[in-house]
């Protein structure tokens, strides 16, 4: 397994926004060194801003010979243009990591020179607290130093799946990708639902939040199956068991719905590709 320490080169972070920022920040957390990192981006939020200034890290540097690891990370929307810019920069031994929603390794491979190592991945925000994780697929042309390389990269900031499939992705990209806002929007609709049967909302909001937080936390701690937690939290005949039976209904509850958002999801992430 390669540590931070083992990479031959800098790091060139390409866009350094909510994700590339919380990759900084895990990166210098585990020990990078800043001399050995650099960022391009014309405007970075005024966080990462401070956190690249404070560390001394090197912006929008065009020049310190070719990295061995240029990690983009802008919104796929903006990746045509931005990786036209910053292609020229690497070298035959750079390790391109992407973590743009949709864009294939096919899409990525087009900018650089044939034979470039390339890895196509999909992390998540709780990467900012070091929770996240990130499921990746290389090109045929990384090798078991890169691939190590970029697991511990990505490892910074959570855990690691590596799949041989790249069809996958657009499927985690659904699930654990977008995955933490269906979190957060079943905090905010059970505290909506808590404030209109009668709670106070600020109340409400509490209770939501403490729940979702407190659930995840005992699902994390005591690696206690879902399925397990979620019959010790439930009676027989009690009320739990008679809000269930709503949520887990067939047609309506939690599964088909979530099954089609997974799927628009999963949709989307395949549209992005072009
Ligand atoms: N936010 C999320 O939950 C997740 C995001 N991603 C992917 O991460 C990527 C970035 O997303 P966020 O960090 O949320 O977006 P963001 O908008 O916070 O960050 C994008 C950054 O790119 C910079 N940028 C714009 N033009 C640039 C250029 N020409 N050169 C260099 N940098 C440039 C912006 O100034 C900004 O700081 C996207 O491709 C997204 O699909 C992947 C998984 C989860
Ligand atoms: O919504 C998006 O497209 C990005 C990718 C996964 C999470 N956020």
């Amino acid at each position: 397994m390669a540590t931070l320490s083992d990479i031959p080169g800098r790091v060139l972070l390409v866009g350094a926004g909510k994700m590339g920022g919380a990759m900084l920040e895990g990166w210098l957390g585990l020990g990078l060194d800043p001399a050995m990192a650099a960022v391009i981006d014309p405007g970075p939020p005024p966080e990462v801003a401070a956190m690249i200034e404070a560390r001394g890290i090197a912006l929008n540097p065009l020049n310190g010979g070719p990295p061995a690891v240029m990690l983009v990370a802008v919104k796929p929307q903006v990746a045509p243009d931005v990786l036209a810019r910053v292609a020229p920069l690497a070298g035959p031994h750079t390790l391109v990591v992407s973590v743009m929603a949709g864009r294939t390794l096919g899409f990525l491979e087009s900018f650089f020179a044939p034979a470039t190592a390339v890895v196509r991945s999909i992390p998540n925000t709780p990467a900012a607290i070091g929770r996240g994780v990130t499921v990746a697929v290389p090109n045929a042309e990384v090798t078991p130093e890169q691939m190590a390389i970029a697991d511990a990269l990505l490892r910074a900031t959570g855990g690691v799946e590596w799949v041989e499939d790249e069809a996958l992705i657009d499927v985690a990209t659904a699930v654990s990708g977008s995955g933490p806002a269906y979190v957060f929007l079943l905090a905010e609709a059970l505290a909506a639902a808590g404030a209109e049967a009668g709670l106070p909302a600020d109340m409400a909001g509490r209770l939501a939040q403490a729940t979702v937080a407190g659930a995840g936390e005992l699902m994390l701690r005591t690696g206690i199956d879902p399925a397990q937690l979620r019959r010790n939290v439930t009676s027989p005949n009690g009320t739990t068991a008679a809000a269930l039976a709503v949520l887990m209904d067939e047609e309506k509850g939690f599964g088909p719905l979530l099954a089609e958002a997974v799927a628009a999801a999963a949709r989307r992430s395949r549209e992005l590709a072009s």
